[in-house]
């Protein structure tokens, strides 16, 4: 049985990390739930389930990680419907990723100004190991790219600058 179909969401970050709004320095204030949660990500779950297929064979819920085969495996597709799916894909991870590098800036800023260090290499490591887990190799070097743009992302960071829609 698929692990991640019997382990259960996240309950949210610890009452350590609870979500209080952080200035981004630029105006920008995104709570760290609002950030994880927001429209974007929850458009694109929508558009997941929206395109899971209608009759499951299974009891299991859908796994939100899993892009739906009919989605995205039909080989039938034209090319130019295929590129219409790869354009909006793009579109939706954009907007994810500057959704992340807000509340990725918002942790980091949150952490230097309670006196400790801006970054957190064993959290890294954990990010990079969900990544890999779900993509191989190819989700290491993303997951690395992914931290490397979130580090010090901020004002200067123009794509971090764009709030969740
Ligand atoms: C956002 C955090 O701060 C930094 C940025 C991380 C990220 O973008 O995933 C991970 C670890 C830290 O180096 C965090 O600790 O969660």
């Amino acid at each position: 049985m698929d692990a991640r179909a019997t382990t259960p969401a996240p309950a949210g970050p610890p009452a350590s990390e609870a979500p209080h709004a952080t200035p981004g320095g630029n105006g920008t204030v995104v709570s760290r739930r609002a950030a994880l949660t927001g429209l974007g990500g929850a458009a694109a779950l929508a558009a997941v389930a929206a395109c899971a297929p209608a009759e499951r064979t299974s009891a299991e819920p859908p796994n939100p990680n899993q892009v739906p085969p009919t989605l995205s495996g039909d080989p039938g597709r034209t090319i130019h419907e295929q590129r219409a799916l790869i354009d909006q894909l793009d579109g939706q991870i954009s907007d994810l990723l500057a959704q992340r590098a807000i509340a990725s800036h918002n942790v980091q800023v949150a952490r230097e100004q309670a006196g400790g260090p801006r970054l957190d290499p064993a959290r890294e490591q954990q990010v990079i190991a969900r990544y890999r887990d779900r993509l191989g190799p190819a989700g290491e070097q993303i997951a690395r790219a992914i931290l490397d743009a979130d580090r010090g992302a901020g004002p200067s960071g123009a794509p971090a600058a764009t709030p969740p829609r």
